[in-house]
């Protein structure tokens, strides 16, 4: 089920603004990777663009490929639509559909393929809600609305529905930003069963997170003022934050800036 992503020579642009130049990344299945960097570096546009995501942004295009195993998710005649199905996100605020049901939720993609059989859905719904580690939380309450979930709820509410498509790489961007240590903690946890099925990448802004759950750390930063992101280094996450390659990467992680 999980697959590899390959990121080759990405570069990303808003309309005429360079804002990522010259990623490549390899991604591998079952895994967990961190994209960390300053403000603005291009995490969430790169993570953007590996379900491309960024193509609502109206001017926005990149160059380059990114590969789900070989399949070249830029490739003529690839639906955008099936790839966010594919290859799903979750956001940095929970955005559930507040006055639908925690069920109708988690089911709302697959009732919009058109799945109609009640048990088929009822059954997803509590595979999904098992998965997000939401089930005994609500299992109670299925038919009140998501938008009565506290936020550490609605996030894993909104995990519920990206996996219950069955997916095969998660993009999370910044889960944990506006949530309480204990639900922070509570994703974490989920983060790394979720490894077990699935790809995830994850941005994130916490340091202590990205060594907490990840395999691989990339980091981003900025050329120079006005100049397009960039990646600076990658490797194994235990690598990157005890002997970067780089300074700059060790000036991040320790503080010194950003
Ligand atoms: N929709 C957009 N339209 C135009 N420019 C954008 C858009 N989204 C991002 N940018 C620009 O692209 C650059 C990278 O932004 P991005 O949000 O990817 O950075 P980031 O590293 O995720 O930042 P942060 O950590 O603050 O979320 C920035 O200069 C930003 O202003």
């Amino acid at each position: 089920m999980a697959k590899s992503l390959t990121i080759e020579d990405l570069n990303v642009y808003y309309g005429d603004f360079h804002a990522v130049q010259n990623v490549s990344l390899k991604i591998k299945p079952k895994s967990v990777t961190a994209f960390i960097g300053p403000s603005g570096c291009g995490k969430s546009t790169v993570l953007r663009t590996l379900n491309r995501m960024h193509e609502v942004t109206p001017g926005a295009y990149t160059t380059g490929s990114v590969k789900l195993d070989d399949l070249d998710l830029y490739g003529k005649g690839v639906d955008p639509v099936g790839v966010r199905t594919t290859v799903g996100m979750v956001f940095q605020r929970a955005n559930p559909f507040p006055t639908m049901s925690i069920r109708d939720n988690v089911v709302a993609g697959l009732k919009l393929g058109g799945v109609r059989d009640k048990a088929k859905l009822d059954e997803v719904a509590e595979a999904s809600l098992r998965g997000a580690n939401l089930w005994n939380e609500v299992k109670d309450r299925l038919d009140k609305p998501g938008g009565g979930l506290s936020g550490g709820q609605q996030q894993r509410l909104c995990i519920a529905r990206a996996i219950a498509v069955s997916p095969q790489v998660l993009l999370m961007d910044e889960p944990c930003s506006a949530l309480d240590p204990i639900s922070t903690l509570a994703i974490e946890d989920l983060v790394s069963e979720l490894k077990n099925d699935y790809t995830i990448v994850i941005v994130t802004h916490n340091m202590q997170q990205a060594a907490r759950v990840s395999d691989q750390t990339a980091f981003f930063n900025l050329s120079g003022a006005g100049k397009p992101g960039e990646l600076v280094e990658v490797g194994a996450t235990e690598k990157v934050f005890s002997n970067p390659d780089r300074k700059e990467t060790e000036d991040y992680i320790s503080g010194r800036f950003g």
